[in-house]
């Protein structure tokens, strides 16, 4: 099937229609962990109490409009309530406490730009979104300038951003040459890039999966000399542009080969936003069957606007690290019908809503993706800054 208007659904993943599993995971990484089994009522502010009780004297605990929709109004509500109790075992238990967030704006997001964006802009937009207290930034890519003329500046973009600190900016590297140019500039970290389609490895990186794995052993063995983390991505995680549904077992398969080679964490990108639950949970009950759950991350393009809902599963399977990108930039150039990734705005707001930590100050990425968006000249494609922008000007109250 190669049209994108039908979601993929369980028929196109054969022997892993697991959609179950959500309340009956079976296999250890999916099971919460102990320390998650043992987490107290309350979890208010990131802090935990053995009562809740206490939280009403300490905190001064006072209903206001907003907690009708966070996990904290729930967990007060379960210190009472033995129904509502189960009810929160049920949908959180095995959640993260804190999430990674990686923004990839910089680089998923101005890849696919009709205009090159100036040098000083990008490292503007890093800067920004590193006093946010985002810990991850994806800055550029040291690809070929002739297939993504869009970041052809990755060594001035390093240069400019050489006194920011307070997060890693890695870089994507799809061979050797970019990895050493990537190295020369600065870069501390890099990520490589393969595919679970045969079709999208061939019209992205010019080569077939397993062409690409072998020239990203050659990476990876580079960076090991180096103490060079490696992150690994595994794009078309559900559906491929060409071949329409791709196989759980393919994407499993590129992801331990990845990680075998030495990657440190796995992002698995759903490159055209074709996934709902209904596809995403079999495809991470297959990566999670061979990887530790703390090394996979999703990556969610919003075509369909199925991310939120895919990351809130991937939370419940025990993922902890999400690839966003501000104001819902984004897209690949080799990836027909792929829209922008999921906005890192919406994904802190139903962070916050849910009680999980990223250190992330919401009003201020709101500031930054306005400052990205006047430049591009459009709205933004996040429905939080949207939102909030007419209600409130300080949206790190909410
Ligand atoms: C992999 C290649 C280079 C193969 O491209 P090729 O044409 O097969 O490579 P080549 O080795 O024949 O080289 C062609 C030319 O590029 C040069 N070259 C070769 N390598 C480099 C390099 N690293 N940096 C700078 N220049 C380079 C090389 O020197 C040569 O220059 P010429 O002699 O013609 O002047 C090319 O296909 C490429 O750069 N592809 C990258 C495409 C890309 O960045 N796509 C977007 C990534 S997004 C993605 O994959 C999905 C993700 C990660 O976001 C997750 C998700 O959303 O799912």
């Amino acid at each position: 099937m190669s049209s994108l208007e039908e979601p993929l659904g369980l028929d196109n993943m054969p022997r892993l229609s697991v959609i179950g599993r959500l309340q009956h995971c079976t296999s250890t990484a999916c099971r919460p962990r102990v320390d998650e089994m043992e987490m107290s009522n309350c979890l208010i502010e990131g802090r935990e109490c053995s009562s809740s009780n206490s939280c009403t004297e300490e905190y001064g605990w006072r209903r206001k409009p907003r907690d009708m929709f966070s996990r904290d109004s729930l967990i007060w509500k379960t210190s009472r309530n033995d129904r509502n109790q189960m009810i929160f075992n049920k949908f959180f238990r095995g959640m993260p406490r804190y999430v990674k967030i990686v923004e990839v704006g910089p680089r998923d997001g101005l890849q696919n730009e009709k205009v090159s964006v100036p040098t000083a802009v990008k490292v503007e937009l890093i800067q920004k979104l590193a006093s946010c207290g985002l810990s991850v930034i994806e800055a550029s890519s040291f690809v070929s300038p002739k297939w993504v003329p869009q970041l052809a500046d990755a060594k001035d973009v390093m240069q400019g951003i050489k006194d920011v600190h307070g997060a890693r900016f890695p870089v994507l590297t799809p061979n050797l040459k970019g990895f050493e140019a990537a190295i020369a500039a600065g870069a501390k970290e890099v990520a490589i890039f393969a595919s679970a389609s045969e079709s999208f490895s061939k019209s992205n990186i010019n080569c077939s999966i397993e062409e690409s794995l072998t020239r990203y052993h050659k990476v990876v063995t580079a960076a090991k000399k180096l103490a060079v983390p490696v992150r690994g991505y595994v794009s078309c995680v559900v559906g491929c542009p060409v071949e329409g549904a791709v196989p759980a077992e393919k994407v499993a398969y590129v992801a331990k080969e990845l990680y075998d080679m030495g990657c440190c964490e796995i992002s698995l990108g759903d490159t055209i936003g074709v996934g709902t639950p209904g596809t995403v949970i079999p495809m991470l009950e297959a990566v999670m069957s061979l990887i530790p759950v703390d090394k996979i991350a999703v990556h969610f393009h919003d075509t369909y606007g199925q991310s939120l809902s895919n990351i809130l599963v991937a939370l419940q399977m025990g993922i902890s690290v999400i690839d966003s990108s501000v104001a819902g930039l984004g897209g690949c150039p080799y990836a027909k019908g792929a829209s922008g990734n999921v906005a890192t705005e919406d994904v802190v707001y139903m962070l916050n809503g849910l009680g999980i930590k990223t250190n992330v100050d919401l009003g201020k990425l709101m500031a930054v993706g306005d400052f990205i968006c006047t430049h591009l000249g459009r709205q933004s494609g996040s429905k939080t800054a949207t939102a909030l922008s007419k209600i409130t000007a300080d949206a790190s109250k909410i």
